[in-house]
């Protein structure tokens, strides 16, 4: 099998731990990669003097492919977010959320399969703002065409590879007219390169009441960057919560894989942590690199824990630790 090299970034709180979880489990399927890998985060900020180190940089830039557990982002002060700088950085306007019912993970949703598309470079998510006096805080909204365009083609495109049959858009042009107004219009007129995919659009809020009704009326999303933030958290809470839902940043470039959740400092350094999401987002990267049939057999060995439900972490209602269930999905494999 081929060797591929690629960069790890080992993050904050659940990072590091769901980090060594997933590259035993990469090792143990004989994916066939070599890492390097980086602390990135406060910690290395503190010891080193950088967020990121510049080697870490060099090593996505050469590698092109970067396995990126969470990072910490100060809440109101402090530096900007780290995952949103390295999206921005990269290009990588494409943020795929998949959330997928297991049909082991009991949960008062059955057969959801909405594959979201989020905008990853703009909107009011780029953190354009300005303190205009003591009490006035404004913050812009940014769409572009280029950036609206490349993200709804991107979402029908995966809709027509896949066999989806609908893509719906997701907005707030009611009361921004002119910012999402553009997003719908132009979400309107890709539609039409796609012929064979139905194409609709709905309001935001309407959108998070139908999500919990009725998901199953969902197939592809597209939305913009805030309301993909917010509305992914939404739908992996349908299918077991964000210990299940991963997902990759993609650009012509460069792609990172990250698990949609952050750090989970409530539960960093407790060993309970659900690696499953970035275990899956690793075998997005898998295929990404060619190897589909070791992302098949190790979705197959956690399909096959799932099933047992004898070593499940507590986000999934059982007593095991993030190493025990490792240890498990290894035993499958
Ligand atoms: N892409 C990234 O690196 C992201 C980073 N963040 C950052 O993470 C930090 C914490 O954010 P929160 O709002 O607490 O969201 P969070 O996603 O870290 O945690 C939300 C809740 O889900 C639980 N949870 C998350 N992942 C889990 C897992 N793998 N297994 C079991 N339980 C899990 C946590 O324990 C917590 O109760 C913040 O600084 C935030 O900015 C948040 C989201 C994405
Ligand atoms: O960058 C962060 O700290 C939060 C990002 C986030 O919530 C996301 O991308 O889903
Ligand atoms: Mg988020």
């Amino acid at each position: 099998m081929e060797k591929n090299t690629i960069t790890v970034f080992k993050g904050d709180g659940i990072g590091p731990e769901i980090t060594d979880a997933v590259l035993k489990i990469l090792d143990a399927a004989g994916a066939g990669l070599e890492y390097e890998i980086f602390r990135v985060g406060a910690a290395e900020y503190e010891e080193n003097g950088a967020l990121i180190p510049e080697a870490g940089f060099a090593s996505f830039e050469k590698n092109r492919v970067l396995l990126k557990s969470p990072i910490t982002t100060p809440l109101g002060t402090g530096f900007r977010s780290l995952n949103v700088m390295l999206r921005k950085k990269y290009d990588l306007y494409a943020n795929m959320r998949p959330a997928r019912s297991n049909s082991a993970v009991k949960t008062p949703f059955e057969n959801v399969d909405i594959v979201m598309f989020r905008e990853n470079t703009e909107d009011l998510y780029a953190g354009v703002e300005t303190q205009v006096d003591q009490d006035t805080a404004h913050s812009i909204k940014i769409i572009t065409r280029k950036c609206s365009e490349r993200i709804i083609r991107a979402a029908f495109g995966y809709a027509q590879k896949n066999g989806r049959k609908k893509v719906t858009c997701v907005h707030k042009a009611n009361i921004m007219k002119i910012s999402d107004g553009l997003f719908r219009d132009i979400f309107y007129e890709v539609s039409k390169e796609y012929p064979q995919v139905q194409a609709e659009d709905k309001i935001v809020d309407n959108v998070a009441m139908q999500l919990v009704m009725q998901p199953q009326k969902f197939d592809v999303i597209v939305t913009e960057n805030l309301y993909g933030d917010i509305l992914s958290d939404l739908t992996s809470g349908l299918i077991g919560g964000l210990g299940l839902l991963p997902s990759s940043n993609m650009g012509e470039d460069f792609a990172m894989f990250e698990a949609v959740h952050g750090s989970a400092p409530d539960i960093a350094g407790k060993g309970i942590a659900n690696p499953t999401a970035f275990l899956w987002s690793a075998c997005m990267m898998l295929e990404h690199l060619g190897k589909q049939e070791t992302a098949v057999k190790i979705r197959r060995a956690v399909d096959e824990v799932l099933r047992q439900g004898t070593a499940l972490t507590p986000d999934l209602g059982g007593t095991a630790g993030t190493k025990e269930y490792t240890e498990e999905i290894i035993r499958q494999l």
